[in-house]
């Protein structure tokens, strides 16, 4: 299937400049969300993962189903302030902006192989705040799967030695 073909790019959104990647016209196609999803579940039937982690919104979106076909866990990573119980946070930059994640204490134990899996990589800043996270409670990165790499940006450069894997790159 050309996944391709169900992006939508949207010129300077949400400032000028930006060519935003939407991938809801993805989601909203049964087959194609299908396909995607089933591509990452293959990715992780090779590295072996226990838990997948995704941070919030659209790492939702594509980390729930897969943690589904693979009957094991999912973990959100949320923006602070969402989560209720005792959380510990990390700092990161975006392509546009400054924020910060945090993931429950206890949602991750140590040795779990972890599947990191959002939408897309852009400058890196989510995926490697989400890899600090899970290392700090001593989970393994087994690998970070996003269905759009935008290479142009580098965000591989914050996955050294780490096992990436990208469905489609810009
Ligand atoms: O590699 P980076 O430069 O960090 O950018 C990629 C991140 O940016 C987007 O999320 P965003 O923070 O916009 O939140 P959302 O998923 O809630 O829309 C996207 O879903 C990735 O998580
Ligand atoms: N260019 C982009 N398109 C969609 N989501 C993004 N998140 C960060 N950069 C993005």
């Amino acid at each position: 299937m050309d996944l391709k073909s169900f992006v939508t790019i949207v010129p300077d959104y949400p400032k000028e400049g930006i060519s935003f990647k939407d991938i809801t016209t993805i989601m909203d196609n049964g087959e194609a969300y299908k396909y995607a999803t089933d591509q990452i579940v293959e990715y992780a039937k090779e590295i072996g993962v226990d838990i997948i982690v995704g941070p919030e919104a659209r790492g939702f979106i594509i980390g729930c189903p897969v943690a589904y076909a693979l009957e094991i866990g999912f973990a959100p990573v949320r923006k602070p302030g969402k989560l209720p119980r005792e959380t510990i946070a990390v700092e990161y930059d975006l392509e546009y902006g400054k924020d910060s994640l945090t993931i429950h204490k206890d949602a991750i134990k140590p040795g779990q192989r972890v599947l990191i899996v959002d939408d897309l990589l852009a400058t890196g800043g989510t995926v490697g705040a989400t890899v600090e996270l899970v290392e700090k409670l001593g989970g393994v990165v087994a690998g970070c799967a996003f269905l759009i790499e935008l290479t142009y940006l580098n965000g591989r450069d914050k996955l050294k030695g780490y096992n990436v894997r990208a469905l489609m790159t810009y």
